[in-house]
């Protein structure tokens, strides 16, 4: 008989279960406590029962080991000076979703060769990353592109996000629902909230789905349903952290009592037309709704804005970079391969001045 299934698959090749993965890193007491003690400050930042502004910043795309620890270590110092007004997670991205074809991140392929895709490497150094950060005590946010690595790496993830391109997709709305950590849902590319609304609804819902055990034996999983999803405004269209478009998604908000109300605003992407001088300004307009004055002219504050988000690495700007041929050796690790960042200098006068702000 002919096949019918499998015509174009070219290669099947087995990867390290959730449980080799933790039996090869196990948790420690420290990582475990930075993990438990970030969530419970975003849960309460959320609830509006910490007033601090939550600030998750750090690379695009975590493209080395180098930069990952160099940002998380200037990060933790930054964290002390501003622990009383901010909290800060660090942007640790291993899983990028393309609008088409490109570098889909360090866990598919770490090598950044486009061709050898070791992905058990790319979760060992995700996994290892991750650890070594939490031992720090830098409490780590990313975006959660596949299953693969939601079970292999969520016991060390303070905060989750679902991205733009995948917020209406069934299965991670059903994943959110069972995550332990708090889980931000990015409005549409085209800027459509009511993906991101709609998101919200089925992922505070207890669901029923098919997931893996930690033995990687594919299961029926019953979700609690997540109660501390939100959303983050990101633009589409046109840019949505101007005062009218946050109050239009604080009143879809209120028509659901079961959501959470606050809102974080990304200060890249289309909310800075993707370029990245334009985030500082974005991210100062923010801070302007939210503590309600600028040069003694007085507004009402916004406190719906209950965090921010920066796309910043060590230095600034984009690296030239051309998937399949620029050579890893090549590239500057503290520079970025995807989206275009702000510098550390600028991250840190931004947060140090909205820290004398707040
Ligand atoms: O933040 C990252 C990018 O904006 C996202 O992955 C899409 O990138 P692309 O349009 O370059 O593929
Ligand atoms: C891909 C990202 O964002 P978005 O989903 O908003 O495009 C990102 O934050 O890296």
């Amino acid at each position: 008989m002919k096949k019918t299934y499998d015509l174009n698959v070219l290669e099947r090749t087995s990867i390290i279960t959730p449980d080799q993965l933790r039996e090869e890193f196990p948790m420690t007491e420290k990582a475990t406590q930075t993990v438990l003690d970030g969530r419970q400050d975003i849960k309460n930042i959320l609830d509006g029962k910490d007033s601090r502004l939550l600030i998750i910043t750090g690379p695009c795309s975590i493209i080395s080991r180098r930069q990952a620890l160099e940002y998380g270590q200037r990060l933790a110092g930054l964290q002390e000076k501003v622990k009383k007004n901010i909290r800060l997670v660090m942007r640790v991205y291993f899983e990028k979703p393309r609008t088409n074809v490109g570098f889909k991140g360090l866990i598919s392929d770490p090598h950044i060769d486009r061709k050898s895709f070791d992905i058990d490497e790319g979760l060992r150094k995700a996994r290892k990353i991750l650890m070594d950060l939490n031992e720090m005590g830098v409490a780590a946010g990313t975006e959660i592109l596949s299953q693969t690595a939601a079970e292999r790496l969520s016991g060390l993830i303070t905060w989750a996000c679902i991205g733009a391109r995948t917020t209406e997709s069934q299965n991670h709305r059903e994943w959110a629902s069972a995550f332990s950590m708090p889980v931000g849902f990015k409005n549409g590319t085209d800027g459509n909230l009511d993906t991101a609304i709609n998101a919200l609804l089925a992922a505070s819902s207890s669901q029923v789905f098919v997931g893996n055990d930690p033995f990687g034996v594919t299961s029926r999983v019953i979700s609690r349903g997540n109660r501390y999803c939100h959303i983050v405004l990101r633009g589409g269209k046109r840019p949505n952290y101007d005062p009218v478009s946050i109050g239009e998604a604080c009143d879809m908000l209120s028509r659901h009592p079961s959501l959470q109300k606050s809102v974080i605003v990304d200060c890249s992407h289309k909310n800075s037309g993707k370029d990245y001088h334009k985030q500082g300004e974005v991210f100062n307009h923010l801070l302007i709704q939210r503590v309600g004055h600028t040069n003694g002219v007085h507004i009402k504050p916004n406190r719906a804005i209950c965090g921010m988000m920066l796309e910043s690495n060590i230095e600034a700007g984009s690296q030239p970079f051309v998937y399949g041929e620029t050579r890893k050796e090549d590239l500057n690790p503290f520079v970025s391969i995807t989206d275009a960042c702000i510098g550390w200098d600028e991250t840190e006068a931004l947060i140090l001045a909205a820290h004398q702000q707040l």
